[in-house]
């Protein structure tokens, strides 16, 4: 039997539902208090760890933004990705900007791997510790989370074949905790949805990682947490960002857009890489990866903002910088009429460029990961990217016309991603292990 559900046989009053539906509500869970505390002990990261990461400074002053990766590859743009400092003046205070806040729990989460396993050694699951009868609930549960996946992600859970066994599962139990947040305010009951519906979402998260999950689809992820070096603080986020879709319809600039694309996307990176893996070949540093996978996570939401702006307008929303609108000479008004100009169009070529910019930084950690995660990640990736193509081929129509990538380019995609998928980390000198 797993350690996870001995746990939950040997915790009195709390059982395991059997229910295994993706939209079962979350309302019968028992009130728990959630503790906010975020651990601040990062373990052995030291300051130059963080000056390896790609960072992108602001020169706010005339929008005229500089993008300087500190790997060793120096960039300029005229376009911002994210500002690292943003002055206060009316507070007469510096404040920490999104892009250094959720830096913190990329070191966190990579700190957390490199305690578990330190730079070398062999790198795999923790091996069950099982009971018979309830092996056989936990290998349900892991199915049920595969049927999911298989059904609302058809071609990532393709991908995901390609993994080991226990990768497989673990990404599959992932993946539906993320379909199921997301539901909560994106799916048919969303209008019930309140801020403590949310707070025992996240009461019930707590307790899953401490090994009390409520039913079998939590049971899944665990087990899941139990075996992989994977943290709670991307979890939680994600939840954050659902609170923020409650509370927030407007973006005050990119400062603020960066945090809730970081809360409902680039945590899925994060969550992801432990289980995925790094290749033993990789010459990169932990950190490096993760922030690709964030990278990934954003480049992903900046997109799907783009692609849904007429969607999201007709529900009152405005996921785009109010700033930047403004400086192109828009407001939401233009968005509301939903006319393509001459303004909207080269607002548009810029936000378009921006989401490439996140795409051409994840790039460089796809080849980093383990070899059997690359495809489904590459193919997520080249597919998701197309739709910025598909939204200038619609003449950057996105109020009534909905970009879509084919599916005749989606399955020349595939064979695309399988040959870059081949392609081993740069440089290849002795194994390391990093996962
Ligand atoms: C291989 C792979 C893609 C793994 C990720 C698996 C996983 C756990 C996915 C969960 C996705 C999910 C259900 C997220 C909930 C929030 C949400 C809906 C986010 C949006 C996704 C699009 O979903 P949607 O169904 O609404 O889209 P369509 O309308 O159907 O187009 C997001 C836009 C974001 C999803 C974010 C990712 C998939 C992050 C991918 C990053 C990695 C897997 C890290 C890769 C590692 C490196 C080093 C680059």
């Amino acid at each position: 039997m797993s350690v996870t559900l001995l746990w939950v046989a040997s915790f009195p009053g709390l059982e395991v539902s059997r229910s295994t539906g993706l939209f079962d509500s979350i309302q019968h869970v028992k009130f728990l208090d959630s503790s906010k505390v975020m651990s601040q002990d990062y373990g052995s990261i030291r300051a130059k760890d963080r000056e390896r990461r790609w960072r992108f400074y602001s020169l706010s002053t005339d929008m005229k933004y500089t993008c300087v990766g500190r790997s060793g590859i120096e960039r300029a743009s005229n376009f911002p990705m994210v500002a690292n400092v943003l002055a206060n003046p009316a507070a007469g205070e510096v404040a920490v900007s999104s892009e250094q806040k959720v830096y913190d729990v990329v070191l966190k989460q990579a700190s957390l791997v490199k305690r578990k396993f330190g730079s070398k050694g062999e790198i795999d699951a923790r091996p069950d510790i099982a009971l018979p009868g309830n092996l056989s609930l936990l290998s349900e549960a892991y199915d049920r989370c595969g049927e999911i996946c298989a059904e609302y992600a058809k071609t990532f859970y393709l991908g995901t074949l390609l993994m080991t066994p226990e990768r497989q599962r673990a990404i599959w139990a992932i993946y539906v905790w993320c379909r199921r947040t997301d539901e909560l305010v994106d799916g048919p009951n969303a209008s019930q949805i309140t801020p403590s519906a949310l707070d025992r979402w996240e009461s019930r998260l707590e307790e899953l990682f401490q090994g009390r999950p409520f039913d079998m689809l939590d049971a899944a992820l665990s087990d899941t947490v139990a075996r992989f070096p994977v943290d709670i603080q991307p979890f939680k986020d994600m939840i954050e960002g659902m609170r923020t879709d409650l509370k927030k319809s407007r973006y005050k600039n990119f400062d603020e857009l960066y945090l809730y694309c970081y809360y409902v996307a680039g945590t899925v990176g994060i969550m992801s890489v432990p289980i995925m893996g790094i290749s033993p070949y990789s010459q990169a540093t932990t950190e490096s990866v993760y922030n690709a996978a964030l990278a990934l996570g954003i480049a992903n939401q900046l997109t799907n903002i783009l692609r849904d702006v007429g969607e999201d307008a007709s529900r009152g929303r405005v996921y785009l910088p109010q700033d930047e609108l403004a400086q192109a000479g828009l407001s939401d008004d233009d968005i509301f009429a939903g006319k393509v100009t001459d303004k909207w169009r080269n607002f548009m070529k810029s936000q378009i460029k921006r989401a490439r910019m996140f795409f051409d930084e994840a790039e460089k950690g796809v080849t980093e990961l383990n070899e059997a995660s690359r495809w489904p990640v590459w193919a997520s990736l080249l597919l998701y990217r197309q739709i910025l193509d598909e939204i200038e081929a619609n003449d950057y129509n996105n109020f009534t016309r909905r970009a879509y990538v084919s599916k005749a380019k989606k399955f020349l995609s595939l064979p695309v991603a399988f040959a870059r998928s081949v392609v081993p980390p740069s440089k290849i000198l002795s194994p390391v292990m990093k996962t």
